[in-house]
């Protein structure tokens, strides 16, 4: 049976780095992959983990088929490995950390994947960007302008959506997405 592709997304600062991370180890035991994403990012400012690339490289890499899934957004391109479709076809469930502008295109390659959104209050959301400091303040409005242009469009046209609030504490966060894991695999 073919692997179910968990696509993880929300606002920049909303936890989704953190909350993969934290959930990592519970999830791997039973079996579930997680994808390594490549980033235009300098390697020194990658701060999750992801492959650092130039432009060119991203670019060559993504025309020869490369990626699974990739997408531009904040200045910067996104690639999934094409070796998750393998970790799938053997039947492993397979985590990314997903973009909601690239929400409608990956359902098109993926139609049963699993949509789960990161949600916090603006107010908290701007607190944790300037204390995780990977951004200049403007490039943290430009990305709070983003989404709250994308939180208009988001849950409008998405129905078939989980969302899940990270507002408090991360461990709560992540024993919750174990648990609708696990509720709705016993519904597939
Ligand atoms: N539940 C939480 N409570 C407090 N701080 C959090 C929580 N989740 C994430 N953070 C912090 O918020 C910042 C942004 O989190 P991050 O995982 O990088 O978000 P994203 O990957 O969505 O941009 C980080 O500094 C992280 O440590
Ligand atoms: O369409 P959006 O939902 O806005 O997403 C756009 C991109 O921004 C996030 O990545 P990135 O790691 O650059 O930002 P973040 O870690 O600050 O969220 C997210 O994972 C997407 O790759």
């Amino acid at each position: 049976m073919q692997g179910r592709l968990i696509y993880l997304m929300g606002p920049s600062g909303s936890g989704k780095d953190s909350l993969l991370q934290a959930a990592r180890a519970p999830l791997e035991a039973h079996g579930c992959r997680f994808a390594r994403r490549v980033i235009t990012r300098s390697a020194e400012s990658v701060g999750e983990d992801a492959l650092g690339m130039t432009p060119a490289e991203f670019e060559r890499l993504e025309s020869e088929g490369g990626f699974a899934l990739s997408w531009r957004a904040n200045g910067l391109a996104y690639g999934i490995p094409r070796e998750i479709d393998d970790w799938l076809a053997n039947g492993q469930d397979v985590l990314i950390n997903g973009s909601r502008g690239h929400l409608e295109a990956a359902r098109q390659r993926y139609p049963d994947l699993l949509a789960i959104l990161l949600q916090v209050d603006e107010a908290v959301l701007r607190q944790r960007l300037l204390a995780r400091g990977r951004e200049t303040p403007e490039q943290i409005e430009q990305r709070l302008a983003r989404s709250r242009r994308l939180s208009v469009t988001v849950p409008a046209a998405e129905t078939n959506l989980i969302t899940l609030d990270n507002s408090g504490p991360l461990q709560q966060t992540v024993n919750r997405l174990l648990h609708l894991l696990d509720e709705t695999r016993r519904c597939a």
